[in-house]
């Protein structure tokens, strides 16, 4: 059997050429006040064993993953009908690029860059009553931590800095895509960005995607398991942006990425991962959380080709 304790503690060494290389987001001012050298990686397997090494059990801001929960949700709600509003081929733009709307009539490339998030915020506030508590509720009850929170500094730092998201949202409903009044939208993008959880409550909360949509501890589905490997193959074509040809190229594996410094990895039938180091590289993604997933790929040959 793998020895997947021993392959974490290696981990470390390997990711140590790559500290001091990348640089922590900063057009969120709070994101550039967690030091630095924070490195933490867990995984929580299917038949629910976790393994943690370094800061895994330490909360960070989960940005961009959250993504990945908001895209599960509004499946769940909306099923296909969530695909007339955001496309699902990658984009080879940055993150929050507003350029390709304007010839592609409102319609983001994909969910998992901002302008496509901002269409799946848009999507649940239509099917949530009380929008940020029961998303809230939603990633406590897939972490199976009660105790979560969102992070009221990274919440207001997003507010106040956040021109572009609001240029892309208004962009979007001057095409008929969002349809809610813009501040709620934003509000409640932001909101979801600024949860803070750990790589354990991230590994657990996305087994769900290992799992055919299971979800990983009440005897419900999540998504089903078409959309689940649905989601699981948006991640791997679209989940780190412009550099997700460079992820399934080195690491092999659905990767949701956030600026925060976190990496969600699925392992379809296996094992979620989750890797946090806040040091990014130029396309937003961690880079010694790139170089972890890549050694724990080679040790244990888990890629999914
Ligand atoms: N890639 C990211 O994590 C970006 C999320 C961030 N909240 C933003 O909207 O810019």
């Amino acid at each position: 059997m793998t020895d997947f304790a021993s392959i974490l503690g290696s981990l470390p060494a390997a990711i140590a050429p790559y500290q001091g290389k990348g640089k922590q987001a900063d057009y969120i001012p709070a994101l550039a006040e967690i030091p630095s050298d924070k490195f933490g990686m867990a995984i929580s397997t299917v038949d629910g064993r976790d393994y943690v090494i370094g800061d895994a059990e330490e909360g960070f801001s989960i940005q961009s993953i959250s993504k990945l929960f908001t895209l599960s949700l509004a499946m769940h709600y909306a099923g296909e009908r969530v695909f007339k509003r955001v496309g699902v081929e990658p984009s080879g733009n940055p993150f929050n690029s507003l350029s390709q709307l304007e010839s592609e009539n409102g319609i983001p490339r994909n969910p998992f860059i901002n302008a496509g998030a901002l269409v799946i915020a848009d999507v649940l506030l239509g099917h949530l009553g009380s929008p940020k508590q029961d998303f809230l509720d939603y990633m406590r009850a897939l972490s199976g931590n009660l105790d979560l929170q969102y992070d009221e500094q990274v919440f207001r730092s997003e507010y106040d800095t956040g021109h572009r998201n609001a240029a892309l949202a208004h962009y979007l409903y001057s095409f008929g895509n969002i349809k809610h009044p813009i501040a709620q939208v934003l509000d409640f993008y932001f909101y979801q960005c600024s949860l803070n959880m750990s790589c354990l409550d991230l590994a657990r909360a996305s087994r769900f995607l290992a799992m055919e949509g299971q979800h990983p501890f009440r005897d419900e589905r999540v998504v089903s398991p078409l959309q689940a490997r649905r989601i699981n193959t948006l991640m791997m074509t679209c989940g780190t942006y412009d550099e997700a040809g460079e992820f399934a190229f080195h690491v092999g594996l659905p990767c949701k990425s956030g600026v925060g410094g976190g990496i969600v990895a699925t392992v379809p039938g296996k094992m979620s991962i989750c890797v946090w180091s806040p040091e990014l590289g130029k396309k937003g993604n961690s880079l010694p959380g790139m170089q972890a997933l890549k050694t724990f790929v080679e040790k244990t040959g888990l890629a999914v080709f």
